[in-house]
């Protein structure tokens, strides 16, 4: 089988992209023509067929992002982000249309293309921090400097997210907050290009998801990873460079913001 993620170029023409980032450029005045694209979609759409029912997870979507971007996707539940995000992320397929990150076509990778794809160029962090309990926190970061390519040390993650005296410690000795700083440790450790985020700060209370938002901001800033984080929390959108508004499955409207707002600086 030919290997897709490794063989198919594609000549990317961020300019020339989806009608919705023509909309977000029109809105915003931005140009983005000189900036590296990190993902493109056209078309993409995702149907789960269920048998008698089909549900159209994702419709129609357009879109580019490009290198150091921090995205936000807001949407009401069961509006697609999850669908979008796991597509990105090589975690699911579109049922049509077309999805790249950089010059591999995710779109018709085989399930071991996908796996080297996430392993190589990708960091996930979700609501439940998915850490393994016997395990220090160093060790569960070094789970993943043991596969990764070239990998930054777990120690030096770990400090990047404020935790570099407890890498000894287990996770059950860590606050809900301090183990989400721990899983985005383990998904920064390996340099990915893109940290997919589905709602980081979902199970916890306010003070503890700033600072876990801020752990995501300075990932983002200081180290160039392209960021999209989901949320259900509309005051989030202040820290994104770019906003996505999912609807029904469809990308409903993007908002470019001029100013990002610390995290610090969020209320809610
Ligand atoms: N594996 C699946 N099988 C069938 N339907 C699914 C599956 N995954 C998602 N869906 C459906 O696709 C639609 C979009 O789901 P998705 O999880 O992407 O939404 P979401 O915006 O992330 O929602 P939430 O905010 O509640 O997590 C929903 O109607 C959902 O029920």
């Amino acid at each position: 089988m030919p290997n897709a993620l490794a063989t198919t170029p594609v000549a990317v023409t961020p300019v020339a992209s989806a009608q919705s980032d023509r909309q977000s450029e029109a809105t915003t005045g931005t140009d983005t023509s000189d900036r590296a694209v990190v993902f493109q979609a056209k078309g993409l759409a995702k149907t789960y067929d269920m048998g008698e029912v089909k549900v159209n997870a994702l419709m129609d979507v357009d879109l580019t992002i490009y290198k150091g971007e921090f995205i936000v996707l807001l949407g009401a539940s069961g509006s697609g982000k999850s669908t979008l995000l796991n597509i990105l992320g090589g975690l699911d397929c579109p049922s049509s249309g077309t999805a790249q990150f950089a010059e591999h076509d995710l779109t018709h990778a085989s399930d071991d293309e996908l796996t080297l794809y996430r392993r190589d160029h990708v960091g996930f962090v979700f609501q439940f921090y998915n850490l393994i309990p016997s395990l220090t926190v160093r060790e569960n970061v070094e789970l993943v400097t043991d596969i990764a390519k070239d990998p930054m040390p777990a120690v030096e993650a770990l400090g990047l997210v404020g935790l570099a005296e407890r890498v000894d410690h287990f996770p059950s000795q860590l606050s809900g907050g301090e183990q989400q700083r721990v899983a985005i440790a383990r998904a920064i450790v390996k340099k990915p290009e893109v940290l997919l985020c589905d709602e980081p700060t979902g199970a916890l209370d306010y003070q503890t998801g700033k600072l876990v938002l801020e752990v995501i901001a300075r990932i983002n800033r200081e180290m160039g990873t392209t960021a999209i984080v989901i949320t259900h929390n509309a005051a989030i959108a202040g820290m994104a460079d770019r906003v996505l508004y999912l609807s029904g499955g469809r990308i409903e409207k993007m908002v470019q913001n001029d100013h990002k707002v610390a995290p610090s600086e969020l209320t809610w």
